[in-house]
């Protein structure tokens, strides 16, 4: 006898998560011990990252990691890269009640190429908009994803921990452990006002971002985030 499935609408949708700071803030350090948090609870755990998550974003990747740019272009790239993520894995997860993990969303896009390079805000939350709205309309598969939010409502993360740690720290630990790439190679005072940016939409939206005081030892951290996602209501305490 086929097996029998709970029709995708009946699905509760799944946890979006995202995890965003400078470069060297440590988040990428957590991000395994997030989703084994997540799956000793039962829940099923689609890791990935932006830019990234598809073949095309993973292209878009290695550019914007590697050609030299416009900010404009960054920009545009970067949420090329998420449309395409957002059709391909988020949604669809989503929607089928996985919960997702993701390795930087639009907060970095608001830091980096908005406080960092200077693209204004404005322009930003344009394409956030055209980008990350409407997918109750987008296919079958997207049908439930936005479950309980309002058509048209921007496909945010539910909760986003922000690793913050002075500049001076994370270039610190950068310098002990890579070789950089575009974005590591550049001056503190980018950082300072990356650092900036977080700090910022983290005031914009309290609910949702919760800050993470990564300046502190491994284990220490990853207490704090496990902490965190429980006060979300994410993990069972
Ligand atoms: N709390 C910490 N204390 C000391 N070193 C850390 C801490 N968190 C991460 N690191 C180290 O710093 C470097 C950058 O960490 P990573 O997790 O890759 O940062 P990110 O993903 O934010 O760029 C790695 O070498 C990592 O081992
Ligand atoms: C998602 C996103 C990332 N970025 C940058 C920030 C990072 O420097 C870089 C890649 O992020 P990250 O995954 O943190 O790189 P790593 O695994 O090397 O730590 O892309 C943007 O500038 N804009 C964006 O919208």
């Amino acid at each position: 006898m086929a097996a029998r499935q709970t029709p995708a609408a009946a699905r509760p949708r799944g946890w979006f998560i995202s995890v965003e700071g400078i470069d060297g803030a440590g988040k990428s350090s957590h991000i395994e011990a997030i989703a084994q948090a997540l799956q000793a609870q039962g829940q099923r755990v689609c890791l990935t990252r932006e830019p990234g998550g598809t073949p095309l974003g993973e292209q878009l990747r290695h550019l914007l990691l590697h050609q030299d740019m416009d900010a404009w272009a960054e920009t545009l790239l970067a949420f090329a890269a998420r449309r395409q993520h957002l059709r391909e894995v988020i949604v669809p997860a989503l929607a089928e009640g996985v919960c997702v993990v993701c390795d930087r969303y639009t907060d970095a896009t608001y830091a980096y190429q908005g406080s960092g390079h200077g693209v204004p805000w404005q322009a930003i939350a344009q394409l956030e908009r055209w980008v990350q709205s409407g997918w109750l309309a987008v296919g079958a598969g997207a049908a439930t994803a936005a479950g309980d939010r309002p058509e048209g409502a921007l496909l945010e993360p539910d909760c986003t921990l922000w690793f913050d740690v002075p500049p001076e720290v994370a270039a610190q630990r950068l310098q002990q452990a890579r070789t950089p790439d575009r974005f590591e190679g550049q001056a503190r005072a980018f950082f300072e006002r990356v650092a900036q940016g977080y700090a910022r939409r983290a005031t914009q939206a309290p609910a949702r971002i919760v800050r993470i005081d990564a300046h502190a030892p491994l284990p220490q951290v990853q207490e704090r985030v496990l902490a965190a996602l429980a006060q979300q209501g994410i993990l069972r305490a």
